[in-house]
């Protein structure tokens, strides 16, 4: 599981380990990591750091701070190093020292000549957009030199992933102690690059937001035993489709076939298009451990859908199921409940715009969650799964290839499947983004929504081998 910590928790942990240690001891980790894993780059890209032009950003907090140690540490090694402050009134006192005393420099602007350029605007001490000066010197990074961010890239907010107005992009970002959320959700995530984790000795609670990795999906799964039978590995039902969308039935039970239920029942107007593509569905009502109620069934079944939420068994709701959802039902609900809109379903959700529900995702997910007392998957770029008070699951497989007609089809289905095979909510949400992600990136793009529900069965051996 790769965990990540919200600012609060990070700057109480540090107050912590700062307590017993001798001054400056963390950020001298830091800097040590930061100019271990720079030393690494300029050695793959132009053979080492001797005679390498590192170039400096330095904000006014201990993010420049960090920055300026790590240009001592590679000054010292022969590196060329000019440090341009965002304000020269406001540096680091002891970390311009150090660099000076190495043989660094200062510079009023950004060389364009330069092998590597360090963002140590701001780190976790950034709040809101970058201000005019921050702002300017990030449009002065030459292109095409690597940009390695300090903790974070700056204008990124670090507990939530939202970037309000410009932000740096890093090739690789070297954050201390813990991942922070906003290296993890979009838009904040794409802006990242690779993410470097250094250990400065952190003791670290439970986290804000985490991301499965291979073995808890494997851990998840829902494998048969000895002693399995069809039903006990649990019948999933698919309320989907309707004679204007016939394929999004065909799609969820591609889904569905595939998430390890051991049966699948197909209960709407396509029956014929489905058996057609699956013989393996059975059709018409039965009894289920869980329904998938919604992808291409149109308007005007709210009925049905209000009937399943009713029942006793675990629903998933997509697509046009998720049109006036009753609160109150929802929220009386036992069973596990799981809601899987994109970023327009989710809007309509909660009275508010797609570009604000695209901009502030983990906000959205969470607020979601608590309203309906749900689990809720927000669909798009870094899929998040909230659930209670848990904390939010980011999906880190993928590829933007998957927004393509169809796909979320096929991810309702398999959600419903691993919901039938016992996993809660927000597992069976998490587990299934996961692995559709995971088949979507096998399949390379341009994909067709058939062929990412085709590559589930690999991709769910795939989460076998670390
Ligand atoms: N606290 C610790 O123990 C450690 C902290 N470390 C570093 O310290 C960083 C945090 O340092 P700080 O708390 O000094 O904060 P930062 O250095 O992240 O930024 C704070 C400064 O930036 C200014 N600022 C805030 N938002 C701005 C904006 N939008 N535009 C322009 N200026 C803005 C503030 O006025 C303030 O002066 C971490 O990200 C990490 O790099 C590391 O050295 C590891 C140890
Ligand atoms: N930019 C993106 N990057 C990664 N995944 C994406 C992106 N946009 C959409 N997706 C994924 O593609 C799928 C699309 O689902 P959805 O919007 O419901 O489409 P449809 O209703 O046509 O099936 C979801 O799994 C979603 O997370
Ligand atoms: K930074």
């Amino acid at each position: 599981m790769r965990t990540a910590y919200s600012v609060e928790t990070v700057r109480g942990a540090e107050r912590e380990l700062m307590a017993r240690l001798p001054e400056g001891a963390l950020m001298q980790r830091a800097a040590a990591g930061l100019a271990a894993a720079c030393a690494g780059l300029l050695r793959r890209t132009r053979g080492g750091v001797y005679g390498a032009r590192v170039v400096l950003l330095v904000g006014p907090g201990d993010n420049g701070g960090d920055a300026l140690y790590a240009g001592a540490r590679l000054a010292r090694r022969g590196a060329g190093v000019t440090a341009v402050p965002m304000d020269p009134e406001r540096i680091h006192p002891g970390a311009l020292a150090a660099l000076r005393a190495a043989g660094g420099h200062l510079a009023p602007s950004v060389p364009q000549q330069a092998d590597l350029v360090l963002d140590g605007l701001l780190g976790i001490g950034g709040r809101g957009g970058l201000r005019p000066a921050a702002a300017a010197l990030v449009e002065r990074i030459p292109s095409g030199v690597p940009v390695v961010a300090v903790d974070l890239p700056s204008g990124v907010d670090a507990d939530t992933g939202e970037v309000a107005g410009s932000a740096v992009t890093a090739d690789v970002t070297v954050t201390f102690g813990a991942y922070k959320p906003g290296l993890l959700i979009d838009p904040g995530a794409s802006r990242a690059g690779a993410v470097h984790l250094v250990d400065i000795g952190l003791e670290l609670p439970s986290p804000e937001v985490e991301a499965l990795q291979h073995a808890d999906v494997a851990g998840l799964l829902p494998e048969p035993t000895a002693s399995s039978d069809k039903y006990r590995r649990g019948v999933v039902g698919i309320v989907a489709g309707s004679a204007q969308y016939p394929g999004a039935a065909v799609l969820a039970v591609a889904g569905a076939l595939r998430g390890g239920a051991g049966a699948v029942r197909y209960v709407g107007p396509a029956a014929d298009a489905v058996l057609a593509r699956y013989p393996e569905t059975l059709i018409g009502p039965g009894r289920v451990q869980a329904w998938v109620v919604g992808p291409g069934l149109g308007a005007g079944r709210a009925g049905e859908v209000a009937e399943l939420l009713a029942g006793d068994a675990a629903v998933l709701v997509d697509a046009d199921g998720l049109r006036g959802l009753d609160e109150t039902a929802l929220r009386a609900r036992t069973a596990p409940t799981l809601l899987t809109p994109h970023a327009g379903e989710a809007a309509a959700l909660l009275g508010v715009s797609r570009e604000s529900v695209e901009a502030g995702r983990l906000d959205a997910v969470r607020v979601l969650a608590q309203r309906y007392g749900a689990s809720v998957l927000l669909k798009g770029s870094t899929t998040l799964v909230a659930s209670g008070g848990e904390a939010v699951r980011v999906n880190p497989t993928g590829t933007p290839w998957l927004a393509t007609a169809g796909s979320g089809d096929v991810l309702s289905g398999l959600g419903g499947s691993l919901l039938a095979g016992g996993l809660s909510g927000a597992d069976a949400g998490a587990v299934g983004a996961y692995l559709h992600g995971l088949a979507a990136r096998r399949v390379g793009g341009p994909l067709l929504a058939h062929q990412v529900a085709e590559a589930l069965p690999a991709a769910w051996r795939d989460t076998r081998h670390p």
